[in-house]
C-alpha cells in the first residue's frame, strides 16, 4: 500500500469528539461504500456532480485540476458523485480513475457504481462506490455540478471536508485536522 498525500487521520477519533454534535456540522455517512481505489484512505474539501446514468460531467471533472490553492497552502480535492444510486451503469472506469490521480484529485466517491476494477485498484487516487457494474453510460450532456447533493440520505455541500479511511467517512463543514 502507498504513502497516502495526507497527515495521518482515523475516522474513528472523529467520531469519538463529534459523536454529540447536534449541529449538523458533522455526518457520517452510511456503511454501503466498498474500496475500489489504490489509496486506501484520502480526505479533502468536496466538489460535487450530480447525475444519473450519466458520467459526462464525471470525466469532465476528473479531467480538470483536482487540486486547490488555499490560504493554508494546496490541498487535493475529494470528488462526490451524486449517481441517484443507480446499480445499473458505472460512472468511472480505469480511464477516468487514471486521469483523476494524473489531475491531482484525492479520491472519488460515488453513490453508483464503478468498473474495470483490476485498473482502479492500481490508481493512486481514492475510490469508493456501491459496486461493480460492467456497463458503462451514455454520454448525454446531462448533469449538474458543485451543488450540495443528498449521499444515502446524508447532505454533503461543495467545500465541505470528506474524510475517508478504512472504518468508514465522513463529512464536516470544518476541517477536522
Ligand atoms: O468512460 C467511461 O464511461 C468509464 C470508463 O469506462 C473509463 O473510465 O474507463
Amino acid at each position: 500500500m502507498s504513502t497516502p498525500a495526507h497527515a495521518p487521520f482515523s475516522t474513528c477519533d472523529f467520531c469519538d469528539v463529534h459523536k454529540n454534535d447536534q449541529s449538523g456540522d458533522f455526518r457520517v455517512l452510511p456503511p454501503v461504500f466498498k474500496d475500489f481505489g489504490g489509496l486506501k484512505s484520502f480526505m479533502g474539501p468536496v466538489y460535487t456532480v450530480q447525475c444519473f446514468e450519466d458520467n459526462t460531467f464525471v470525466k469532465q471533472a476528473v479531467d480538470s485540476q483536482g487540486w486547490i490553492d488555499t490560504p493554508t497552502g494546496r490541498v487535493a480535492q475529494v470528488l462526490v458523485v451524486d449517481g441517484g444510486a443507480s446499480l445499473r451503469r458505472a460512472l468511472l472506469g480505469g480511464n477516468l480513475a487514471a486521469a483523476a490521480a494524473r489531475n491531482g484529485w484525492a479520491g472519488v466517491l460515488i453513490d453508483g457504481c464503478v468498473r474495470d476494477l483490476a485498473e482502479l485498484e492500481q490508481q493512486q487516487v481514492g475510490i469508493r462506490a456501491l459496486a461493480p457494474m460492467p456497463l458503462p453510460t451514455e454520454k448525454r450532456q446531462q448533469g449538474l455540478v458543485q451543488l450540495p447533493v443528498r449521499i444515502q440520505g446524508v447532505w454533503v455541500r461543495p467545500g465541505e471536508w470528506l474524510y475517508a479511511d478504512c472504518d468508514g467517512v465522513v463529512v464536516s463543514s470544518k476541517p477536522l485536522m
